[in-house]
């Protein structure tokens, strides 16, 4: 928790400043009750209009000066809570991007949402409250009781009976409603994690009919979140009735004292007034630090979870900065930009990584080695993949073919290292991936993920993230081997046309073909189609197919697909059933001896000939 106090370090003169200022106008607080105890004694009881007309206008000078260090410091406290927000929060988005998938995978994206967004919110009012009111509240609390003892020491015994019982009252509330605030935060992460799944899949929702479903769900849980939030409401709003009982006790007390110190000639009526100004102002002093310490308790909570984030180091590291080294760059980042990701586009940030590195023109592909390879995901038991081995030759084409969850797409992840082997080795050009850095590795890699993704802007600037230098007549060469060009030629204004955030104005098979395009404007020596051509018909598929081959150089390409006519025609084929390779060859090899494959083969063989359709 301490390690987010780096954050801060910027607004150092603020936070000095701010609570000096609070202390200022806690000075002035303290003047009001002796100067409106001098009005009454001097001004009102010997009819003295000039005494009153000057004193009362000390008393507004006292209150306008009191008010402009007021409002002084809330302005340096603001400005350093806010600053160490924008700190925090462009330092948390920087690690997260430099997470691997595992890391992602195992805290959640809807807990790093949460994160980034209300538990930093949290700290910021935690650092704005603390500033102004830790110093303030007990400095009055302590001054009152001293001034109370300089205007008479009989009558402010008084205070030192009822404050310490005032005290124990206000925190003792506070003490019983803290842990119940605890479980209301955590209660508002869950609401928060179901909206999110819920908005999500609103169309899964909708096409299955569950949204009475869902919104019994959310109900309850909202019920439950609910009930809590009154219970610890109920407890926080004893306070004041319970403190002000006390406090009108200790008034009545006080004024009895004082009355008969006023009879007996020791103690005048102004000087009464000003005591119970100042039992007042401790009282209320008292409700505003428990509210301090409160808001306090929740902003280390969330600090410390935000902590737990940071302390998650990448597992794939590659340039990676420290903390210190990005707190200090990320100044210069734009800020704005990076907070109008969407989380979708964050978690993908790593595909923007991986293919806005543009490589050079190139003749031919890498070649690829699996030796042996293993893979078992973090937290899962068992693996993923089992002793994966097979050689793919430069400027081959790799086909990888298998049922759900066989392991196709963990065979090429392990690639551009999204995740690394855990067992075996992968070489590339005979060079293990783990000895490359991830950012090298990643511009010879170029890979079109299952889901497809595009972000917000023109279809140019889509393209350009494959490669920024990226020519119009290089993207439309692309386009066209992806076989989008003829979608592009159908939208007004053609490259200029403005893709809405993650494709939402394009149909599937349209995003497809438009992150297939984006992954070849970068020409990379490895090209990896992650079952990126599912939504296409056969004969677009056919049709990209053919003019992968017509690039003019000649990528290693990985397709994995679970039609055979996609993969038929490869150089070699890899059949995975339950993390193995089950079958090695050729289409004809492969119909001969795997079993597994002359299945697939058959049941798709029969659908085509029930289709009517001719196999590409
Ligand atoms: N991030 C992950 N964490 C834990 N387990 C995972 C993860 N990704 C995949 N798996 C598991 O690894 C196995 C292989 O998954 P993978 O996604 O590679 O299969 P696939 O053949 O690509 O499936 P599909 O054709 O449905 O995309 C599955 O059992 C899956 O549950």
């Amino acid at each position: 928790m301490k390690e987010l106090l780096k954050y801060i370090k910027d607004y150092k003169k603020e936070c000095v400043l701010g609570p000096l200022f609070k202390l200022l106008e806690a000075c002035f607080d303290l003047t009001v009750p002796i100067v409106m105890a001098k009005i009454i004694d001097e001004g009102i009881a010997k009819s003295d209009s000039h005494f009153i007309l000057v004193y009362g206008g000390v008393l507004i000078l006292l209150a306008a000066v009191g008010l402009l260090s007021s409002i002084t410091a809330q302005y340096f406290a603001a400005k350093a809570a806010v600053g160490f927000a924008t700190n925090l929060r462009h330092g948390l988005f920087k690690h997260i991007e430099s997470l691997s998938f595992t890391e992602m995978d195992t805290v959640g994206i809807s807990t790093l949402i949460t994160r980034m967004t209300s538990d930093i919110n949290q700290m910021q009012s935690g650092v704005n409250m603390a500033l102004r009111l830790f110093l303030r509240s007990p400095f009055i609390v302590f001054g009152a009781e001293v001034m109370a003892f300089t205007v008479d020491v009989k009558a402010a015994i008084v205070f030192a009976v009822v404050i310490p019982i005032l005290a124990v009252v206000v925190l003792g509330i506070m003490a019983v409603s803290m842990p119940l605030y605890r479980k209301v935060q955590a209660g508002l992460d869950g609401i928060l994690g179901r909206t999110r799944q819920n908005l999500t899949g609103v169309r899964v929702i909708r096409a299955f009919d569950k949204e009475e479903a869902e919104k019994e769900d959310f109900n309850n849980e909202n019920q439950i979140l609910t009930n809590l939030q009154l219970l610890v409401g109920k407890i926080s709003a004893l306070t004041n009735p319970v403190t002000y009982i006390f406090l009108n006790v200790a008034l009545v007390v006080l004024l009895y004292v004082g009355a008969i110190r006023v009879d007996g000639g020791f103690l005048t009526q102004g000087k009464v007034i000003a005591l119970v100004n100042y039992m007042s102002q401790i009282l209320v002093e008292l409700i505003k630090l428990a509210n301090t310490i409160v808001l306090s308790t929740k902003a280390v909570a969330c600090g410390n979870r935000i902590q737990s984030v940071f302390e998650m180091k990448p597992s794939i590291m590659d340039d990676f900065v420290s903390d210190d080294e990005e707190f200090g760059s990320m100044k210069k980042s734009d800020s704005a930009e990076s907070s109008k990701l969407t989380d979708e586009e964050n978690v993908l940030g790593s595909e923007k990584e991986l293919i806005n590195k543009s490589a050079d023109s190139i003749s031919k592909g890498a070649e690829i080695v699996f030796e042996n390879v293993d893979l078992t995901y973090k937290g899962a038991g068992d693996k993923s993949l089992e002793n994966i081995s097979f050689t793919a030759p430069a400027g081959s084409t790799i086909g990888i073919i298998g049922g759900t969850g066989s392991g196709k797409s963990s065979l090429v992840n392990l690639i551009p290292r999204f995740y690394d082997a855990t067992a075996g080795k992968v070489l590339i050009d005979g060079k293990n991936v783990k000895d490359y850095k991830v950012s090298e590795v990643r511009s010879i890699v170029g890979i079109v993920m299952q889901k497809a993704v595009l972000f917000k802007g023109s279809i140019r600037e889509n393209m350009k993230w494959g490669n920024d230098k990226a020519t119009d007549d290089e993207i439309n060469f692309a386009l066209e081997n992806a076989q989008a060009a003829e979608i592009v030629a159908g939208k007004e204004g053609g490259l200029d046309y403005m893709i809405e955030q993650s494709g939402r104005n394009l149909s599937g098979g349209q995003k497809q073909r438009f992150t297939i395009a984006r992954a070849l404007v970068r020409r990379p020596k490895v090209l990896i189609l992650d079952d990126s051509a599912s939504a296409l018909d056969f004969t677009t598929d056919a049709k990209l197919r053919k003019s992968l081959k017509q690039l003019g150089y000649e990528p290693t390409t990985f397709i994995v697909s679970q039609r055979t006519s996609s993969i038929k025609h490869a150089d070699m084929i890899l059949v995975l059933d339950d993390g193995k390779v089950v079958g090695k060859g050729t289409h004809d090899e492969l119909l001969e001896n795997c079993e597994v494959y002359h299945e697939i083969y058959m049941s798709q063989f029969k659908d085509k000939k029930a289709d009517g359709e001719v196999s590409a």
